[in-house]
């Protein structure tokens, strides 16, 4: 079994050393799992803008997507305060500005706020997962934090371009598993699923 520090860097390395030829088919097989998603019941999608330089899975085509066939979804996207481990959720439109931050992460630095309680699904972030759902991230927290703040049933849907370990060792009293993963593959399915 592996730490999440030991996966952390494994699943870094991985991810950089997948070609461009390899990462556009990556990107295109997780759109095409994506349209296999039930929209019907999501008002609010909340979603991650990719930062280009750790090679995360490219939303912008899952954006697009969603912007051309379901345009009544809500499309939201956040800021991270780094001070607190929070974040800030904005609507999505065509007003938003978006500002790379220190990190490299774009950010929306205008628009309609909307409270976490509001949001139906989270396309979530992440290095690796495990068969329970359970995810390694950057290792700071901040969707743990963010998941503990959204009402119950709101479904925690992972994106990954590697298949999922075993078991991750060490999970802590935060860990809030997902509730769906997709992989290049397939739909992974979690335990309080529906
Ligand atoms: N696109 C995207 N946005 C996101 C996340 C994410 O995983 N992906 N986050 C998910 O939580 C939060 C940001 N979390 C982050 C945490 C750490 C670092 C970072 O650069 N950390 C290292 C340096 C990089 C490295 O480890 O090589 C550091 O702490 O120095 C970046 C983002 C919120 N927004
Ligand atoms: N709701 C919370 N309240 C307080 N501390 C939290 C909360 N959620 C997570 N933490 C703390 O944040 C730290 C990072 O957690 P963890 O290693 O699980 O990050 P991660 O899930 O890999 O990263 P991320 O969510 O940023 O992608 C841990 O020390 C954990 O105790």
């Amino acid at each position: 079994m592996k730490s999440k520090q030991e996966l952390r860097l494994e699943y870094k390395t991985k991810r950089c050393q997948l070609s461009l030829e390899e990462e556009t088919a990556l990107n295109e097989q997780l759109l095409s799992r994506f349209t296999k998603l039930d929209l019907s019941g999501v008002e609010f999608l909340h979603i991650f803008i990719p930062i280009g330089k750790y090679h995360e899975p490219n939303t912008y085509l899952i954006i697009n997507y969603v912007q051309e066939f379901f345009p009544q979804i809500k499309i939201v996207v956040s800021r991270s305060n780094f001070d607190d481990y929070s974040m800030q959720h904005f609507i999505l439109d065509e007003h938003t500005l978006f500002e790379m931050n220190s990190w490299g992460i774009p950010e929306p630095i205008s628009g309609i706020k909307v409270a976490s309680s509001v949001i139906d699904m989270i396309i979530v972030p992440l290095l690796i997962f495990d068969l329970f759902g359970y995810r390694v991230g950057y290792g700071k927290g901040f969707y743990d934090r963010f998941f503990s703040s959204c009402k119950v049933g709101v479904q925690r849907v992972g994106l990954s371009f590697f298949n999922p370990i075993d078991v991750i060792a060490d999970k802590n009293e935060y860990d809030v598993q997902l509730t769906k993963a997709i992989t290049p593959d397939q739909i992974y399915h979690f335990f309080d699923d529906k």
